[in-house]
């Protein structure tokens, strides 16, 4: 496992797309461990509708960043207390959806620490009740990443008055406030340490006391960074950017994560669909959009033009009896 470092770049869209390039461009024969901390941001999940994520006065006024990412899954709150962690590695077929697998490591070394961490839920990192981390995967190309969050010494108020809080997962998770949920790492360590300190205990951890090996990023891998910052992450479209017009609508929250379904409807048939939510599917959804669009607007007709196609990478798994709960 190569070690990638960026200790000094706490802008989002350069890591996010550092994270991104690491992954399509630097050679498969080898993993590789990438750290960061992020500026205050709110990192938005893949799937989902930025603007009903956000708080967007409080996002004005703090002067947050706001950058969508690859990974399914929720919004998150980074600032400079929240230590970030990515494992870019071979799609061996195993590993997509295997959480424990990856956060092990981390949780093994949080215990180290004294820090009483352990895996719940279907990827967060918790000590009792309290959420320290939240983790999302990415795959193409037979490559992935697992990458996952640290709160460490985060602004626990910012958390909550960023994002704007889906009422199912109170519901869900029968909680009563975000705040009362998440829960910084330095609270439960005996000794104090800095960010920095954490990140070097964690590093040396990972590594097993083993030396840890360095990928010197050349200027050429830098130059294709930045490209794919402005390109992708600091692009409003990308960011910002799914219409969410729609005429019927429906939120429901399933095994696999929660959905909202829009669909315009005219002449008795599906114009366009939109899909958002929280769930991890690997694909895009904008090709299970498109292939919804033209279909006449009742379950069979639905039913047989979908025949074949599996939902699952697109949707994270899904039945067919489920997904057209969510249509109709
Ligand atoms: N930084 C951070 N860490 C842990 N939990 C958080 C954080 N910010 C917010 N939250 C809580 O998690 C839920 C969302 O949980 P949910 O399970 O919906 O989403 C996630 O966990 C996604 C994790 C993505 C990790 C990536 C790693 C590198 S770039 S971002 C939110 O409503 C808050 O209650």
């Amino acid at each position: 496992m190569l070690f990638v470092s960026n200790r000094d770049m706490h802008d989002p869209s350069l890591n996010l797309a550092l994270e991104e390039y690491i992954l399509r461009h630097l050679p498969a024969d080898n993993d590789y461990l990438l750290f960061y901390i992020n500026e205050p941001s709110i990192i938005i999940g893949k799937n989902q509708n930025t603007l009903e994520e956000i708080n967007e006065e409080y996002v004005k006024e703090q002067g947050l960043h706001v950058v969508r990412r690859l990974s399914g899954g929720g919004a998150v709150y980074h600032d400079h207390g929240n230590l970030n962690y990515s494992f870019i590695t071979k799609d061996d077929g195993e590993s997509f959806r295997n959480y424990r697998k990856f956060t092990a490591p981390v949780i093994d070394a949080l215990r180290s620490m004294g820090v009483e961490a352990e895996l719940s839920g279907r990827n967060d990192i918790q000590v009792g009740e309290r959420k320290i981390s939240g983790n999302a995967q990415f795959a193409t190309r037979g490559r992935m990443y697992t990458h996952g969050t640290l709160l460490f010494q985060s602004d626990i108020s910012h958390v909550a008055s960023a994002l704007k809080v889906n009422p199912e997962k109170f519901k869900s998770k029968s909680t009563k406030s975000v705040r009362s949920r998440v829960a910084n790492i330095s609270e439960f360590l005996q000794e104090p340490m800095t960010v920095e300190q954490f990140r070097s205990r964690l590093l040396t951890a990972l590594y097993e006391g083993r030396t840890v090996e360095a990928y010197e990023l050349t200027d050429a891998d830098w130059e294709g960074v930045r490209k794919l910052a402005d390109e992708r992450y600091r692009n409003w479209d990308w960011n910002y950017g799914r219409s969410p017009a729609f005429n019927m609508r429906q939120v429901k929250r399933l095994s696999a994560g929660t959905y909202d379904v829009r669909l315009n409807v005219a002449a008795g048939r599906i114009e366009q669909a939109s899909i958002y939510g929280d769930f991890f599917g690997t694909a895009e959804v904008a090709e299970l959009e498109e292939l919804l669009a033209g279909i006449r607007y009742e379950p069979e007709a639905v039913r047989e033009a979908l025949e074949g196609v599996e939902l699952t990478p697109y949707l994270g798994p899904v039945e067919p009896d489920e997904f057209l709960q969510l249509l109709f």
